[in-house]
């Protein structure tokens, strides 16, 4: 089902942040969400998951759906290793063996148990990101997964997401028009 935003305002303090926003996910396509620091990009991807409230404006398509998503934070579990983190939110039936061959495919066979407080920025972004796709949702909503990766781990990326969200809807916010290109995604501006 597409997820309609119809006439979405959203307002802090004195500050309208979102006004009038309008826009059409299709089912299985990849957005990118682009604009300004502080244009309202997050703030619309938390509306959207319920995290918090509009003030006026409608949502249709999200009822009930299971969201997988990548916060500006990691958000892991700090003294779990990557496995322990990602099979945390993948159904019963998920094969360790399957948790452990993704991060090697993201370049952290060396890492697969330590304790993520003890990774590095970048492969701790990578555990969230690989956190996200292992779990069984066919809504995937990403702010900034890409941060604080090198030019080659990015792209490295890029191809990851790509491969792994065949057939999925993906929101994924982003600075960078080159994800935007990398990804084949459709383009949402948010104005300031
Ligand atoms: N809970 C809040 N209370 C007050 N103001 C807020 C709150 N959340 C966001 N804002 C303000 O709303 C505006 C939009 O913030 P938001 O984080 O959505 O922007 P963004 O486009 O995601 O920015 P960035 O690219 O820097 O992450 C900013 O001016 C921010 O200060």
């Amino acid at each position: 089902m597409d997820i309609r935003l119809h006439h979405i305002n959203k307002q802090f303090d004195e500050k309208q942040v979102l006004k009038d926003v309008n826009m059409t996910i299709v089912e299985g396509d990849i957005y990118c969400i682009m604009g300004a620091s502080g244009a309202g990009k997050t703030t619309l991807v938390n509306i959207l998951m319920g995290i918090i409230k509009q003030d006026a404006g409608e949502i249709t398509g999200m009822n009930k759906r299971k969201i997988a998503a990548v916060f500006q934070e990691d958000r892991l579990i700090e003294h779990w290793d990557a496995v322990k983190n990602i099979l945390l939110v993948c159904n019963k039936s998920m094969d360790e063996s399957k948790v452990k061959d993704a991060l090697e495919e993201v370049g952290l066979k060396d890492h697969l148990k330590k304790p993520v407080m003890d990774l590095s920025g970048g492969m701790r972004r990578r555990v969230a990101v690989v956190r996200a796709l292992m779990a069984d949702s066919e809504l995937i909503i990403m702010d900034e997964p890409f941060k604080g990766l090198d030019e080659a781990l990015k792209q490295q990326m890029i191809q990851y997401v790509k491969k792994r969200t065949k057939g999925k809807t993906v929101i994924l916010i982003t600075h960078d028009k080159e994800e935007a290109l990398g990804l084949n995604a459709k383009i949402i501006s948010i104005l300031s």
